[in-house]
């Protein structure tokens, strides 16, 4: 493919490759990523019950994700953020999140979780997300020791049903120094379009903050224009019903509308997660997902995990499979990797030196084993 110059190593690439390539995540929920043994372990802290035995939650979460809506699909939140409500077990969640990103290849991550819903135990909002970076900064050090080189940062997450997003807006500027990079909104689409909290987005563009926006999987192109031309977002989570602004004729001409052009022409960051769109019914297979023609249309595709517990996912799996159902190499996987670091919020002159002291050479060094 034109512009992907790392010496082709073409697809389908086998999952140890895969692991080992450096790869990064600007899209993956703290509290859909859970260990199962780790749920199980905080839920008989906490009292809270279960609604499988510890080894069969693993297989519970994935299946009752696997439902064809985003609103059921959600439901099984209920459990993970219910054994996160103290200091502790937030601690421990984020630690073993750092440790099981690393462990998959991931260099850089970006991970969301919503701490409006982690004060139910009277924790406030400033505790939970103190909370949080001490389990990040943790794992980072034991990833450190190692030799290893992951840096991770906060995205702070307001539910787009309930009315907090201006205190958490405010929130994630707040802690902006401290390993908070920027702002989202999630939950329930239908219903709740972005510019319910154009408030919020008003203020953060006010703070020079940056913010991404969950929009374009359960509903359509309304939420995606909203969401990029009311709230101004930075990214678009999900943003995979632009292929509805997207007609391929017969003969394969290809025509954008004027939404898509937009998002392409201004390299509007997609961070596509395939495995979750495949259970909550935004796509019908990995083969058929859009990822495949909006990559050919050099979108800014990035792939993300989403729940790695309710997906029962993780980055190596979901670049594997795409390289079995489109054959892509690590040409392309080096690329998918360069578009999320280049549109991560994290400061310029720190996103290019992990491509180029990171991301390139490690991708050069996997060339090089098998060319
Ligand atoms: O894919 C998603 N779409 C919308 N909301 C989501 C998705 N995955 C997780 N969430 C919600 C449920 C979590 O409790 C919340 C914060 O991480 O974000
Ligand atoms: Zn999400």
């Amino acid at each position: 493919m034109a512009g992907m110059s790392l010496q082709s190593t073409p697809g389908p690439l086998s999952e140890d490759v895969v692991r080992r390539a450096p790869k990064v995540l600007l899209h993956d929920h703290l509290d859909g990523g859970l260990r199962p043994g780790t749920v199980a372990d905080l839920a008989a802290e906490c009292g809270h019950e279960l609604p499988a035995p510890r080894e069969e939650l693993g297989r519970w979460f994935a299946e009752s994700a696997d439902s064809g809506s985003l609103e059921r699909y959600l439901e099984t939140f209920t459990h993970t953020v219910a054994v996160m409500q103290s200091a502790s077990a937030l601690t421990r969640v984020a630690r073993e999140c750092v440790e099981d990103l690393a462990a998959d290849g991931v260099v850089y991550a970006e991970v969301r979780w919503a701490p409006e819903q982690h004060v139910e135990a009277g924790l406030s909002l400033d505790e939970v997300v103190a909370a949080v970076q001490q389990g990040f900064d943790e794992g980072v050090a034991a990833v450190e020791a190692t030799g290893g080189v992951f840096v991770v940062r906060q995205l702070l997450t307001a539910m787009r049903h309930a009315a907090r997003s201006q205190e958490i807006a405010e929130l994630a500027v707040a802690w902006r120094d401290r390993g908070v990079t920027g702002f989202d909104i999630a939950g329930a689409e239908a219903g709740y379009p972005p510019t319910r909290h154009l408030d919020a987005f008003e203020y953060l563009h006010r703070e020079n903050a940056h913010f991404t926006i969950h929009a374009g999987e359960a509903f359509g192109l309304p939420s995606i224009w909203e969401a990029i031309q009311w709230c101004g977002a930075d990214r678009l989570g999900h943003g995979v019903r632009i292929v509805d602004d997207i007609e391929v004729a017969d003969d394969g001409t290809v025509r954008l509308g004027r939404l898509a052009q937009y998002v392409r022409d201004k390299r509007i960051p997609l961070e596509m997660c395939p495995y979750s769109n495949v259970q909550t019914g935004a796509a019908t297979s990995i083969a058929e997902h859009p990822i495949g023609m909006l990559t050919d249309l050099r979108f800014r595709v990035t792939v993300n995990t989403d729940n790695r517990l309710m997906s029962g996912t993780s980055m190596t799996r979901e670049m594997t499979a795409l390289s079995e159902a489109f054959g892509y190499g690590l040409a392309e996987l080096q690329w998918f990797t360069v578009n999320a670091m280049k549109s991560a919020f994290l400061h310029f002159d720190e996103r290019l030196a992990l491509i180029d002291d990171v991301i390139k050479p490690g991708y050069a060094a996997l060339a090089a084993e098998s060319g």
